[in-house]
């Protein structure tokens, strides 16, 4: 396929074999997984993923590149193989989560309802904060417990193509770090494991962007394991009843001014500074905290408590 690429929606299309190669083999696909691909552009990750015989759903948002895609996989779409969802990747996530909600849906027969083991994309650049705060909180609702598993928890292999920049701020940085964000809380609490893979030359994508790019590996936890108060494997987990959207938005609260004291950053129409200052006080938090020293887990605590302390039974 032979297309002028569009800026505005982050297309950089990956051209080098190599790194095609090392892309499939770092996600370690293997016949029958069910792959998620959000942006197949021309498709060339998708051939590699098709050919190591998964079965590949991909959502693209670009007309041209949808209708060009649909002739050139015109056989591996008839086969059932391959299946191509025309939309923008946040919109289709948000309809599924509605379908789910409202119960419609017969689950295997709904192509928009289908699990799936890995989320494998060479993303647009300029969506992967949107697109992560979308997909990690979605473990229930996109993925499939693992094949090899005989738990039923839903479990979930992202691995993303991003700028090297955002690779490293979210998988190498820490609590104490001056680049720790509300990103890398919700990584830490979504995430059973993040890794930065490898980095990748600007010149291995077409057109070349000004910044080299990064393969990451998230893998994901299921939402109860997440919002619990004691996420280990094998821990009993004390349910919080804490919604990911909650959650989202009090972190996301609590870093509005990134240098100032979380107690300062938490509004009194959300929680009274007394209660604050007792929350915090009962968690041996002290007062002038600021949101980079606070881990996922001293977020979740502080929510915790200040919800028991609103209803009061804190
Ligand atoms: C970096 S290119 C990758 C294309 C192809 N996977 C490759 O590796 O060559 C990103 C692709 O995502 C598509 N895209 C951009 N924003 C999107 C969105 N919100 N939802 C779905 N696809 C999107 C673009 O049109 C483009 O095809």
């Amino acid at each position: 396929m032979d297309f002028r690429a569009k800026k505005s929606l982050g297309q950089n299309f990956m051209v080098q074999e190599k790194v095609l190669n090392k892309i499939v083999a770092y996600a370690n696909l293997s016949a029958g997984d069910r792959v998620l691909e959000i942006g197949s552009g021309t498709g060339n990750l998708t051939r590699y993923m098709l050919a190591k015989g998964c079965e590949v759903v991909c959502v693209e948002k670009d007309d041209r590149l949808f209708e060009a895609f649909a002739k050139e996989f015109e056989k591996e779409l008839e086969s059932k193989q391959l299946r191509i969802v025309h939309a923008d990747v946040m919109r289709w996530l948000a309809q599924r989560d509605q379908v789910e909600r409202e119960g419609r849906g017969d689950g295997e027969g709904k192509p928009q309802l289908r699990k799936f083991d890995k989320v494998v994309a060479n993303l647009p650049f300029n969506i992967t904060t949107d697109l992560l705060k979308f997909l990690l909180p979605r473990c229930n609702s996109l993925f499939r417990p693992a094949q090899d598993s005989l738990s039923a928890e839903p479990s979930g292999d992202v691995y993303l193509l991003l700028q090297d920049e955002a690779a490293h701020r979210l998988c190498n940085c820490s609590v104490g770090d001056a680049n720790y964000r509300a990103m890398n809380v919700l990584v830490d609490c979504f995430c059973s494991g993040r890794e930065y893979l490898f980095k990748i030359d600007r010149k291995a994508f077409f057109p070349a962007p000004n910044v080299d790019g990064a393969m990451v590996h998230f893998k994901i936890m299921p939402h109860e394991r997440a919002l619990s108060l004691s996420s280990g494997a094998h821990e009993e987990s004390a349910g919080t009843g804490i919604s990911a959207k909650q959650f989202h938005t009090f972190v996301n609260q609590c870093f509005s001014r990134r240098r100032k004291m979380v107690k300062n950053n938490i509004p009194s129409n959300m929680y009274e500074g007394e209660a604050v200052a007792t929350a915090m006080e009962s968690l041996s938090l002290k007062p002038e905290t600021r949101p980079q020293d606070m881990s996922c887990k001293d977020f979740l605590a502080l929510l915790h408590k200040l919800r028991a302390i609103k209803e009061g039974s804190g």
